[in-house]
């Protein structure tokens, strides 16, 4: 089997998470660019929401569970993550990666927020043939609550270890995670235990930074480390030099 990276551009990185579904068109066409030049790489994108899907989910309340009320915010929040998913497998096809976007909600279900089943055979198969999938952040039906948010980070440990991937990363728009204004280079439980750590700055419904490194800190007690550092920095990921960020990883005995 062809080793796969499984790699997140965060939703603050590629939308301007302040305003409504704005995209930052130049930013996804320079990641392109650097995926482009990676094109030998065997690659699973995952990317978030960002302003296209935050907003909505608030608003709609989407993760207290659907009443008769927020029925319609299923639609509105897919329909804005999926047009962010447009922007970014339509910016990857202009610099010729073959990107075919993959919606979640098709082919997923949750309970109580947590994914119970999430077919992922055919991304293993596209990966076989040189396509790279692009999967986001989505509204999900949940047998419990109706539906919910899985976060772009439950789906990247969901595909790290479905696709055995010993590359994962998440770029994101700060340096790796800071204390006191410096990068935390590797983070296990014990240290995570000794850390402030914050949600987003925008609005965020799956937990920002706290959010992300539970989610990995999980990642890595299936013996899987991963990585969170700055978008900038996504050449260097690929490439295995150093990128300045932070390491999640297990425990060292
Ligand atoms: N200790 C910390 N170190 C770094 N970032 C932190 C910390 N605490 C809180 N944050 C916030 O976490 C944000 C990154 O998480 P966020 O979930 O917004 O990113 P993302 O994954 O790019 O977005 P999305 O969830 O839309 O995909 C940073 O912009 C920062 O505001
Ligand atoms: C809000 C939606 C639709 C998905 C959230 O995914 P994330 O931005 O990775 O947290």
């Amino acid at each position: 089997m062809t080793e796969t990276v499984v790699l997140k551009l965060g939703g603050s990185v590629i939308t301007d998470k302040s305003g409504e579904c704005a995209i930052d068109h130049a930013r996804l066409h320079e990641v392109a660019e650097e995926l482009a030049a990676h094109r030998e790489t065997a690659l699973v994108l995952v990317h978030g929401a960002g302003s296209c899907g935050h907003p909505e989910a608030r608003r709609y309340h989407i993760n207290d569970g659907l009443t008769g009320e927020n029925i319609p915010g299923v639609y509105e929040t897919h329909a804005a993550v999926s047009s962010l998913n447009t922007a970014v497998v339509d910016a990857l096809r202009d610099t010729g990666v073959e990107a075919i976007g993959i919606h979640p909600l098709d082919l997923a279900l949750a309970e109580d927020g947590r994914l119970v089943s999430f077919e992922t055979r055919h991304i293993a198969e596209m990966t076989e043939h040189g396509i790279v999938p692009v999967l986001h952040g989505d509204v999900v039906m949940d047998r419990l609550r109706g539906s919910c948010i899985v976060s772009g980070d439950q789906l990247v440990t969901r595909l790290a270890v479905a696709l055995a991937s010993r590359r994962v990363g998440l770029a994101t728009d700060v340096p790796g995670v800071l204390q006191n204004g410096l990068v935390v280079p590797r983070i296990d439980r014990s240290v995570a235990a000794t850390l402030d750590v914050g949600g987003s700055g925008n609005t965020d419904v799956t937990g920002g930074m706290q959010g992300k490194i539970a989610e990995l800190l999980a990642l890595a007690d299936a013996g899987i480390d991963s990585h969170i550092f700055h978008v900038s920095k996504i050449g260097r990921f690929l490439d295995g030099t150093g990128h300045g960020g932070t390491i999640i990883g297990r425990s060292m005995p």
